[in-house]
């Protein structure tokens, strides 16, 4: 029997004395059936003949009617359930306080399910998001890694309105505190650094800990979003909170009622959500500029949702982690707190070595040519480039006894030139040792693998064109791009709800590659005069200082298809530029040069770069 202090009433008489609050807070009728039917305090019968009850209230008044008649033990192992499955009886758990309620001895041995929709759909997202993300994806189909063997702190600074800085956070889950908010109405985490930097990686670290219940949080739902999927919507295309909520992350199982929705509606703080890369989609933004929706059973575009979300007109109180790349502004009013990701400082570099050598002579190799190389070391201090460097290293090192990495002066360009030369070695059978002894040579190396690299360059050239970060598997074909080339590395599979309406299913290891290979096609083409690079310079620069809006250039070059939209920023195409320059520059002329050669020699096995 439930005790209830000394003189304690019977849980039969406390159900009768309150029955109105009961009747008209008792939600989730199905959990309590089903955990009455497994106890055998309800037979099939009886619970049928609650099921056909017509309203919710009538049903809740025959449960109550039949424990009555079971007996204390049944009423007391009710009043058990609610205490229980405290998150589907949220409006009773001030009651069960009112009446002091402890659960008997008799109650506590027996087993309560938990049936109830909202707490099965907080399992379901656990599952699927603890399933997606253990993994760092940017390895590749064939080659993943864990992200707790991998993940690395970063540093994360926080920021007031007026841009001063309020000192380093000292864990990842005093993001989500109230510590540091500057401006209590705002309603968004504002996460801003550099390309590469991590920003991804955080959201992925966050939200991997909460699906293993080790963040410090109420929220019981996670929806996890990247920007640019907001972008894929035609204009005229309306949808429904429910549907953005449900259908791009993952549907509530067994729920008819719609309680997962309703219970989301009334306590907006039980929800977490993230969207990454908001950078990605600025410029839909600023030429959408429409009002806000305020009622969540409103449709809306997708986009004019997100902004709801984000200023707190929809879901007032959910939690909310944006990040972007630097140099995008947020609207202060919107902003509660900021923090600017700083990539590695030496410490967490030292702790990224350890993590990626297992092996201890490769891991002293790096650690002295680092130390040798405060440029090189500046450079890793973003994990982007960082992993790149270690992976081709690791990699590198395999095939060529004699790898060492660059010196002195090493650029971003080098870096990224690294990465397709560890790419395209990737195919070849693993070396003999004599082989492995024989010297390096880059430029055979792109030239053997020059075909999928003019077919990656095509990709990237025509997703700048477009403004498309994803695409299909017939886009690649169209580029000379076949089921081999698909496993080198360049690319990687979109997850399967970021973009259910669009049969695209792949994008680029990370948009500084697509980047990369947008400038090595320009400079492969050898149709591409001269002077069309050189105009592409004085382009960007003027984009830079007008209104940041870069697609023009190549809608010059080809006509745009109507229904899509340029949602890159100017930083996509000032990397473009830095790449070119890397590429033109001396150190590379020769290697360069040797290439075009070579297309121009063997033109028909090529797929055009234009
Ligand atoms: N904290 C970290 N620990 C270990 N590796 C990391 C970490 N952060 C980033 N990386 C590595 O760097 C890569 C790029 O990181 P991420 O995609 O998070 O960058 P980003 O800041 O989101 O870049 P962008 O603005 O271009 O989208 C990751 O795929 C991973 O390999």
């Amino acid at each position: 029997m439930g005790q209830v202090g000394e003189e304690s009433p019977s849980c039969r008489s406390l159900l009768t004395y309150h029955r109105e609050v009961l009747v008209s807070k008792l939600r989730s009728i199905q959990c309590v059936l089903d955990n009455l039917l497994s106890s055998e305090f309800l037979c099939e019968e009886e619970v049928e003949a609650v099921q056909r009850t017509d309203t919710k209230p009538n049903q809740v008044r025959k449960i109550l009617e039949l424990a009555q008649c079971k007996g204390e033990q049944a009423c007391d192992f009710l009043i058990y359930i609610i205490y229980t499955v405290g998150d589907a009886y949220v409006d009773l758990q001030p009651w069960l306080k009112e009446i002091n309620y402890v659960p008997s001895k008799d109650v506590s041995v027996l087993t309560v399910e938990n049936t109830d929709p909202i707490s099965r759909y907080s399992e379901k997202q656990r599952r699927e998001i603890g399933r997606d993300t253990s993994f760092i994806m940017s390895y590749g189909q064939r080659e993943e890694t864990r992200l707790e063997e991998l993940y690395t702190d970063t540093l994360m600074e926080l920021f007031n309105g007026a841009n001063e800085s309020l000192g380093l956070l000292d864990t990842l889950e005093q993001l989500l505190t109230d510590d540091a908010v500057f401006n209590p109405q705002g309603e968004t985490i504002y996460v801003v650094g550099d390309a590469g930097v991590g920003k991804s990686i955080l959201l992925q670290k966050l939200q991997n800990l909460w699906s293993k219940k080790e963040l410090v949080t109420d929220a019981i739902f996670l929806f996890k979003f990247r920007c640019r999927m907001f972008s894929t919507f035609k204009d005229s295309e309306q949808i429904s909170l429910r549907d953005l909520l449900f259908k791009y992350n993952c549907f509530p199982d067994l729920d008819p009622d719609n309680e997962v929705f309703d219970y989301i509606v009334r306590f907006p703080h039980k929800v977490l959500f993230t969207f990454d890369g908001y950078d990605e989609i600025q410029d839909d933004l600023e030429r959408y500029n429409v009002p806000e929706v305020s009622s969540p059973d409103e449709k809306a575009h997708p986009l004019q949702l997100l902004t709801s979300l984000l200023s707190g007109k929809l879901l007032q109180g959910s939690q909310k982690v944006l990040t972007a790349r630097t140099g995008i502004e947020m609207q202060q009013k919107v902003v509660k707190k900021k923090v600017i990701l700083r990539g590695f400082s030496p410490s967490h570099l030292k702790t990224y070595i350890r993590l990626h050598f297992k092996d201890q002579s490769q891991r002293e190799r790096v650690e002295i040519q680092l130390d040798a190389s405060p440029h090189l070391c500046g450079l890793c201090s973003t994990p982007l480039f960082c992993w790149i460097v270690f992976k081709s290293f690791t990699h590198l090192h395999t095939m060529h006894d004699s790898f060492e990495l660059p010196e002195s002066c090493i650029t971003l360009t080098d870096i990224f030139l690294l990465l397709c030369e560890m790419y395209l070695t990737r195919s070849a059978p693993p070396p003999l040792s004599i082989q492995r002894r024989n010297a390096r040579c880059t430029a055979e190396t792109f030239k053997s693998g020059l075909k999928p690299l003019a077919g990656f360059a095509k990709l990237a050239l025509q997703g700048f064109d477009k403004g498309t970060f994803y695409f299909s598997q017939d886009e690649l074909r169209a580029c000379g791009l076949t089921e081999e080339d698909e496993a080198l590395g360049f690319l990687r599979s979109v997850s399967e709800y970021e973009n259910t309406e669009n049969p695209a299913t792949f994008e680029f290891l990370h948009l500084t590659l697509q980047s990369f290979l947008v400038a090595f096609g320009l400079i492969l083409d050898e149709d591409m005069p001269l002077d069309t690079i050189l105009k592409f310079f004085a382009e960007c620069s003027r984009k830079k200082k007008s209104s940041c809006l870069p697609c023009d250039f190549f809608h010059n070059l080809s006509p745009k298809p109507s229904g899509t939209r340029g949602s890159q920023t100017n930083e996509h195409l000032q990397f473009t530029n830095l790449f070119l320059c890397g590429l033109l520059s001396k150190p590379k002329t020769s290697l360069m040069e040797q290439l075009v050669i070579f297309v121009i020699c063997f033109c028909e096995s090529f797929p055009m770069v234009r």
